[in-house]
């Protein structure tokens, strides 16, 4: 299924997060930050720690308010949570007593039986996420890919026009890592969903976005949005591609921690 998508426009984001003790100031988390999200595109964020990206993130999720500004999803004013926008985090936080098609169905928040259109989408996102085989099986009897393929199916099975991704595979070794970027393409693609990727990886940023929004220290400004123009599957040992990494390092300042 093909998700409905539209342009995200975040302007003038200010996110300040109030200090609860006398001696120490508030944090600003986000300042003055504008950007405009294509319909299906695919964006990666990436800054140094505590810079505000998992703010920005929750900011669009509808999980915090902003302190000034606003995020658009076409004319839409994001004031809460809402189906449209699918959240993936870097713990699975599937439900250990729920199996993965439960787990899965749980997302849709329906009370009652299930229906077979319901079953059916189900299962194709089983198969999407390569986990055919494993419908009746529990978290503990997955893998740690497996449980981030599960992960990514609950938040696809509202069909949302944006899937967030807040370092989904950051605990998870190379390989699997790789794979599951690959995996991550290949849903996009035939999803045509908005992706934004909080990632602190430059290799993952480069490797699966058309565009790479480096931020600034907190509080977090877009410091430079590089352009990945590069055709997909690509290659990470790639001259453009190892170019380009320089490139985001050189913006983020890396060479010089
Ligand atoms: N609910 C909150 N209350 C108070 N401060 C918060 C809250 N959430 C985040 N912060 C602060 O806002 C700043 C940005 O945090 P955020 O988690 O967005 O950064 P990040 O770039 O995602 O960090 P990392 O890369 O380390 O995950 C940090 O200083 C953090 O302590």
């Amino acid at each position: 299924m093909v998700a409905r998508t539209e342009e995200i426009r975040v302007e003038r984001l200010r996110k300040v997060f109030p200090s609860h003790d006398y001696n120490k100031p508030a944090v600003v988390a986000l300042d003055r930050v504008d950007a405009t999200i294509k319909p299906g595109e695919f964006v990666s964020l990436i800054g140094p720690s505590g810079c505000g990206k998992t703010t920005w993130l929750r900011l669009i999720a509808g999980l915090e308010i902003p302190t000034e500004g606003a995020i658009y999803v076409g004319d839409r004013k994001i004031t809460s949570p809402g189906r449209e926008r699918g959240l993936v985090f870097q713990d699975p936080n599937l439900f250990p007593w729920l199996t993965v098609q439960e787990n899965i169905a749980f997302g849709l928040k329906i009370k009652g039986k299930l229906t077979s259109e319901d079953q059916e989408n189900i299962a194709s996102l089983i198969t999407l996420v390569g986990l055919t085989g494993f419908e009746k099986s529990y978290p503990y009897q997955l893998s740690g890919g497996m449980a981030h393929r599960a992960a990514i199916a609950r938040a696809l099975v509202n069909n949302p026009e944006v899937l967030l991704f807040d370092e989904p595979f950051g605990a998870l070794d190379a390989f699997t890592r790789m794979k599951l970027q690959n995996d991550v393409l290949r849903i996009w693609r035939e999803r045509k969903t908005t992706m934004i990727l909080v990632t602190h990886d430059v290799e993952e940023a480069i490797f699966l976005g058309q565009r790479v929004f480096a931020m600034t220290p907190r509080p977090a400004r877009v410091k430079k949005i590089i352009d990945i123009n590069l055709d997909y599957p690509r290659k990470r040992d790639d001259q453009t591609f190892i170019a380009l990494k320089e490139e985001v390092l050189g913006v983020l300042d890396f060479h010089n921690i």
